[in-house]
């Protein structure tokens, strides 16, 4: 499979870079970063560590999709949106870890799956979709007096709270409860806010140091408390699910899929 990685520059951009070159079956075709970056004219394996690709870091997006078969893209969510247009127009499937989407962005990229094939997780880890499955059962299992906190910390860096993966893993918790998360969520509590609702889900968020992603799902009950956790220690997690998400897509039919249905899980 011909790759593009969009964002090639970035963390997770080098981490698939050097996924790719050790992935079989995975071939790098094209890498892509925003206009005026520094990285454009690169060697992209150079860049990634991991040896001269040949493939040369360009912000001529059209141009690198030309002839591939699977765009990855953990971006930001503008870049995203943008791309899902391009990618639906040449039949490049889109495999999109990019986070912190709004509703808006989500139902452009809902419209870009009628016709093209799109993969889009807050978390392409097995660990972590694995985790969601479990989240889903425990809520399903206990009753609204287990109240549901979901706690998130990642690197100094990252610039959308709550993270991915924990909106991922308030979903599945809300699921497994049978309501809707968006009208159950409290994502921040500042100042006097009274005490907890019964069946909210509750979002807190811890920023710093190098943190890849540390995620834990709490259910407070009286008198106990279960805790669901996942430590990612390395980025190399996220990108071999993402590879091995455009690995999957071949043969598949339009349509906007979830790591759950590649990894098979949930
Ligand atoms: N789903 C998952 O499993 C995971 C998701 N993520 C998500 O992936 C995203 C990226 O994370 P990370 O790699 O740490 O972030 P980085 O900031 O290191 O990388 C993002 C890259 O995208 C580039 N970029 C930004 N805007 C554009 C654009 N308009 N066109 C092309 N390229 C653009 C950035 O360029 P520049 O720096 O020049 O702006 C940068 O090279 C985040 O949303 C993060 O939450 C991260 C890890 C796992
Ligand atoms: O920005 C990151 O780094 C990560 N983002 C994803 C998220 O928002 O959950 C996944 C992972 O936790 C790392």
């Amino acid at each position: 499979m011909k790759l593009v990685v969009f964002g090639a520059a970035g963390r997770m951009g080098r981490m698939l870079v050097t996924t790719i070159a050790e992935t079989e079956g995975a071939v790098l075709h094209g890498a892509t970063d925003r206009a005026g970056a520094e990285a454009l004219g690169k060697d992209a394996g150079l860049l990634a560590g991991v040896g001269e690709s040949g493939v040369i870091i360009t912000d001529d997006v059209a141009k690198a999709l030309d002839g591939a078969d699977a765009v990855i893209d953990f971006s930001a969510p503008a870049a995203t949106v943008a791309l899902a247009g391009l990618a639906a127009e040449r039949g490049v499937a889109h495999i999109i870890g990019t986070t912190g989407l709004s509703e808006a962005d989500l139902a452009a990229l809902a419209d870009a799956a009628k016709r093209n094939v799109v993969v889009r997780s807050g978390n392409m880890s097995l660990g972590v979709n694995l985790l969601a499955a479990l989240v889903r059962q425990a809520a399903s299992a206990l009753g609204e007096d287990f109240d549901i906190e979901v706690l998130e910390m990642h690197h100094r860096h990252k610039v959308d709270a709550p993270s991915g993966t924990a909106l991922l893993l308030g979903e599945a918790a809300a699921e497994g409860r049978g309501i809707t998360l968006g009208q159950r969520s409290v994502r921040v509590r500042d100042g006097h806010t009274g005490p907890r609702t019964s069946g909210d889900i509750g979002f807190a968020t811890l920023r710093g140091g190098s943190v890849v992603g540390d995620h834990s799902v709490i259910y407070a009950g009286p008198q106990e408390r279960i805790t669901l956790s996942h430590h990612a220690e390395d980025r190399g997690i996220f990108a071999r699910g993402a590879v091995r998400a455009a690995l999957w897509t071949r043969g598949q039919a339009a349509g906007l899929y979830s790591m759950a249905d590649v990894l098979g899980v949930g």
